[in-house]
């Protein structure tokens, strides 16, 4: 070939780099205007939805100060109503406890809510009253009892924390964070930046009175995240003691993906709270609660099971698209999965837009 020949293809050559630059770029630029993805979070009263967005939080850099000193009030918070109703159950069950001591306890709860009224904090001789009282054989028999009137799993944690959080200078850690229990009204969206996309995730009420609103999100969205708490299987509903918790949760993802709505969005389903429902199974029958569940009383026979039962209700057109974890909400292991979460929606989304 000539020197003239040469030179012509170094010019096409040049040529086809500069359009594959080009095509790049646009595409760069059409996918970077595709990352931003929204998620949705739904699933029964206290199932674990909020502790996922504070993942994700603790995933994007964590909280501000004025916002640790938020959380320090809602631990404070949570002592005193917790305090609250541990005491309000010996007292109404006639449980051992002698006048002089539920006397004194009343007082203490008393310090609490004016703590968290005044914003300040507990000082020493509270919190070692507050030792004294989560100790004592009553209280520790009402703690055993808790699912039976709805106090939640992390106070036993709190309450174990006392000398941390009694401190002036205590730093609410993300560990305290997760395990703070605000049940949420109306709707909470957080927009973060994670792995390179703009994520807004909207966090939804989840009791009953609350649903409602979910529905104004059901069109828009990426991706939804249905969390379930399988501990649940034994447990009522706060809302309604005649329901079990995990029959409303079923119930609930049947209507949810019926087929009408979430048509395009990807389908995620946690079943959360798998640390307590391992330990769960090894003294409460499944079968008892559930009495079609044939296997052995095992958390790996349970799970299998309420894994079968989500998915048989569902519109055969999302059983194919369903992506289904057993997570931990609370253990920050449960970032990776979010992280895989995170994945598969932005391929599911580029698939859906032919880009990949
Ligand atoms: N042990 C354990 N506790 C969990 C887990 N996930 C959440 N929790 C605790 O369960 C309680 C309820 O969690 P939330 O995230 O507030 O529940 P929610 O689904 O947002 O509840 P609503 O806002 O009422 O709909 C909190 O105290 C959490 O710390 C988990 O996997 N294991
Ligand atoms: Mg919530």
């Amino acid at each position: 070939m000539g020197a003239c020949g040469s030179v012509m293809q170094d010019e096409a050559l040049k040529e086809q780099a500069r359009i594959h630059r080009q095509i790049e770029k646009s595409l760069e630029k059409k996918k970077s205007a595709l990352l931003e993805q929204s998620v949705l979070l739904i699933g029964p009263g206290e199932s674990g939805k909020s502790t996922v967005l504070k993942q994700i939080r603790a995933m994007c850099g964590g909280y501000t100060k004025h916002e640790l000193e938020e959380k320090k009030l809602l631990i404070l918070r949570n002592l005193w109503t917790f305090s609250d109703m541990l005491l309000e159950y010996v007292i109404k069950n006639y449980l051992d406890m002698n006048e002089t001591d539920k006397k004194k306890y009343k007082v203490m709860i008393e310090e609490l809510k004016f703590c968290v009224m005044s914003g300040g904090h507990m000082g020493d001789e509270l919190a070692e009253t507050v030792k004294v009282f989560w100790l004592c054989a009553p209280i520790q028999e009402a703690y055993e009892k808790r699912n039976t009137y709805h106090l939640t799993e992390s106070a036993g944690y709190f309450f174990e924390n006392i000398d941390r959080i009694k401190m002036p200078d205590f730093q609410p850690t993300n560990q305290d964070i997760v395990r703070i229990r605000v049940p949420t009204t109306g709707v909470v969206t957080a927009d973060v930046i994670l792995k390179n996309i703009k994520l807004s995730v909207i966090d939804c009420g989840g009791q009953r009175q609350e649903r409602r609103k979910w529905y104004h999100y059901f069109d828009d969205v990426h991706a939804v995240l249905f969390v379930a708490a399988i501990s649940e299987y034994d447990q009522k509903l706060v809302e309604d003691e005649s329901v079990n918790r995990m029959d409303e949760a079923l119930n609930l993802y049947h209507i949810v993906f019926n087929g009408k709505y979430f048509t395009k969005a990807a389908c995620i389903l946690f079943l959360n709270k798998i640390d307590l429902f391992r330990e769960k199974v090894k003294s409460v029958s499944i079968k008892k609660f559930h009495p079609g569940f044939e296997g052995a009383n095992t958390a790996e026979d349970g799970a299998k099971y309420f894994r079968r039962k989500f998915r048989d209700g569902m519109h055969p057109d999302f059983k194919k698209r369903l992506y289904c974890h057993e997570t931990c909400a609370i253990s920050d292991q449960v970032q990776i999965i979010i992280n895989t979460v995170i994945d598969t929606v932005v391929q599911e989304n580029l698939k859906d837009t032919g880009m990949i």
